[in-house]
């Protein structure tokens, strides 16, 4: 028999950290009908707090410690090198209030964010990306051994508010996850500015060949998403026998396209990795 869905009443959540990627978390929970009320963010650079403020109606404070106040759930989105002075610093409160801490840096471990904020904490680690901004990110997630089915499930539902969210069992997957989908999107946003000037050399006028390099970006992603059908299946499709598209493909795989994404989804993992033993 499946499990009954945990009910969940909406938390009041901290944001530590109010960069890009809280923005785009914010942003992304806003636009689905959270209640601003409901969302309380920790930032100091005074612009970044005023915008925030301004654009989502959330309530912006200039310390950690402000921030956290009566929330159940903190969502840590500071960068990874500053991650264990912030942690320090609310330690005392996480121990008095016992929230779950989700944190979305990347290669910081549970264990460490846990240690960091004085043992035994729950701690999510969330993995979005920025197309959370429009409801449409991806999310991998990891609960450590604290986290109950309650907050299992808040964590689940905050970040469902932005697409949908893929858990993960084994932590050590989690540096592979923000590889892929956490940079993900700077590699489609290269492969944009890479056949936008293509274009622009070959003639178009560069604002054409915006419109059409970020369309068919748009539109190959779609079919990717809500076709059931293989990339290599919808490839094929686009590629006639001696055509323009195998003109392409053919020099693609000629200069290694395949072997220099693995180097660079190796490298990305790889300095995960570093990011956590940096911090031990
Ligand atoms: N940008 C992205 O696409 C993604 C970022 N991440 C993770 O999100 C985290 C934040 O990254 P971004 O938003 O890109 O960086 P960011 O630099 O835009 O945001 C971090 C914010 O934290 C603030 N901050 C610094 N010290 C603080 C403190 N003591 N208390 C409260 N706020 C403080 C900074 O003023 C800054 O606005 C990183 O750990 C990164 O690994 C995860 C997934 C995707
Ligand atoms: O570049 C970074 O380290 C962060 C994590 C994933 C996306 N941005």
């Amino acid at each position: 028999m499946a499990n009954a869905p945990v009910q969940t009443d909406t938390p009041v959540i901290a944001f530590i950290g109010g960069g890009n990627m809280a923005r785009s978390l914010i942003g992304g929970m806003i636009a689905r009908g959270a209640d601003p009320g409901c969302v309380r963010v920790a930032e100091p650079v005074e612009a970044l707090r005023g915008a925030l403020a301004a654009d989502f109606g959330v309530r912006c404070f200039a310390t950690a410690a402000e921030a956290v106040d009566g929330a159940a759930v903190w969502l840590l989105a500071v960068k990874p090198q500053v991650m264990r002075t912030v942690c320090n610093e609310l330690a005392p409160v996480a121990q008095a209030t016992r929230p779950v801490a989700i944190s979305v840096a990347a290669g910081i471990t549970s264990t460490q964010l846990s240690d960091w904020l004085g043992g035994a904490v729950p701690v999510v680690r969330a993995m979005p990306n920025t197309p959370a901004l429009l409801g449409a990110g991806i999310t991998g997630l990891f609960a450590n051994a604290q986290v109950d089915a309650v907050q299992k499930a808040q964590a689940g539902e905050l970040v469902e508010a932005v697409g949908p969210v893929v858990w993960i069992d084994d932590e050590a997957q989690m540096d592979a996850v923000t590889a892929v989908s956490g940079s993900g999107p700077a590699y489609v946003f290269l492969l944009a500015e890479a056949m936008q000037a293509a274009g622009v050399r070959q003639g178009l006028p560069e604002a054409t060949a915006r419109q059409l390099a970020s369309h068919t970006l748009l539109g190959a992603a779609r079919m990717l998403t809500e076709l059931d059908e293989p990339a290599d299946v919808l490839r094929r499709k686009v590629t006639s026998p001696n055509g323009t598209t195998q003109a392409a493909i053919e020099t693609f795989e000629a200069g290694g396209l395949r072997e220099l994404v693995d180097r660079a989804i190796a490298a990305a993992t790889r300095r995960g990795r570093e990011l956590s033993a940096a911090n031990d």
